[in-house]
């Protein structure tokens, strides 16, 4: 199939590879001439997948119109900040009848919108999500994994799911578009909480507890938006905080533990190449909670520390010192 990833980013890279070595005819599109131009002839994706070696059969482009003619499937994973005008700008240009998965993960920073309502909105066609643990520097390396694919129509998740299947790329299907798409956006938050717990020195039954009430937090908000609560005990809910929370290769754990240690969030993100989604969509996140009258501790003590500058250890004093209540609550 001839199939077209919009985005140039680890995670994008990490699907073309998957879906180059499925025997697909792969187009990689990336916002930069010059960067695009370099991982064509160095077969290296420096800046966010370094160390890597790009199959030759993967083609490059920063050109809209080339990178999505005859495209049959096309994945959308560019950063959610630059989301809405990215697929602005491919709109003239897409086949009608092309699939179009978003494997983003994040809100809209402004109309606090999941990233294929955004998508469906401009293309004016059903986006189905791809999400779950899935470090692009482990999938790119064929390392074994496994992710869910959610589609309105059970069919397309099923074709969907055909096409990136192999023997170290596992894809489960569901139904639920809003619960795999949240899961994969609010995890970031918790996941920066938990990376503060680590900077701060805290343990192991610190991140435990970090994650439970996490993922309890994101199912109360989750289904205050339409999800079916299951979906967060799935890959894409419970599975994705654990290793995002987890990982070495977090970026959102990692600008976590940076904050816990006392650097500032300017100097973090000023030296960062790749994103952090929990950064950016922490306030998004705890606004719709606010609106939802859901409540949300974690997400709020995150929002606090990023957007209010709260010292971190202030925040886990808050969070400690609530009220005593129910686990159920
Ligand atoms: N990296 C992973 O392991 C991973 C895994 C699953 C999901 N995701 C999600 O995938 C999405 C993309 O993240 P990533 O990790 O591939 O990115 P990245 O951090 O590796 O790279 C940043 C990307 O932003 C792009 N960019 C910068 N300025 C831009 C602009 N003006 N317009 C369009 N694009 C611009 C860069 O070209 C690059 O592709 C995020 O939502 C992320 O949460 C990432
Ligand atoms: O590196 P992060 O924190 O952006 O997480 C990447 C993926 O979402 C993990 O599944």
């Amino acid at each position: 199939m001839k199939v077209t990833v919009i985005g140039d980013g680890g995670w994008g890279t990490a699907l073309a590879m998957v879906l180059d070595r499925n025997g697909h005819e792969v187009t990689v599109w990336g916002p930069f001439e010059s960067y695009v131009d370099e991982m064509r002839i160095f077969k290296e994706n420096v800046n966010y997948l370094p160390g890597v070696k790009l199959p030759d059969s993967i083609h490059w482009t920063s050109c809209h119109e080339n990178a999505v003619d005859e495209a049959e499937l096309v994945v959308i994973v560019v950063p959610s900040r630059y989301y809405k005008d990215t697929v602005e700008a491919f709109k003239p240009y897409l086949p009608e009848s092309a699939l179009v998965i978003s494997a983003t993960k994040g809100l809209d920073e402004k109309t606090y919108e999941r990233m294929s309502e955004v998508a469906e909105k401009i293309l004016e066609r059903d986006v189905a999500v791809l999400s779950g643990p899935s470090h692009a520097e482990e999938v790119a390396r064929g390392v074994p994994c496994a992710v869910a694919i959610a589609a309105k129509d059970h069919a397309v998740a099923e074709q969907i799911q055909e096409l990136f299947v192999n023997d170290t790329f596992r894809v489960y299907t569901l139904d639920d578009v809003i619960g795999v798409e949240l899961g994969g956006a609010l995890k970031n938050v918790v996941a920066v909480a938990a990376g503060i717990s680590d900077g701060l020195g805290f343990g192991d039954n610190t991140k435990a507890a970090l994650m439970t009430r996490g993922i309890a937090e994101i199912t109360r908000l989750g289904t205050a938006l339409g999800a079916k609560p299951e979906t967060f005990m799935g890959l894409s809910g419970i599975g994705d905080l654990m290793v995002t929370c987890m990982s070495q290769h977090s970026r959102n754990r990692g600008v976590g533990e940076r904050l816990g240690k006392g650097e500032t969030l300017e100097d973090i993100m000023g030296s960062m190449k790749m994103v952090a989604e929990g950064v950016w969509n922490c306030q998004a996140a705890a606004e719709l909670a606010a609106e939802k009258n859901v409540p949300v501790p974690i997400t709020d003590q995150v929002n606090a520390v990023v957007h209010e500058g709260r010292d971190p250890r202030e925040a886990v004093v808050a969070l400690m010192g609530r009220a005593p209540k129910a686990e159920s609550e």
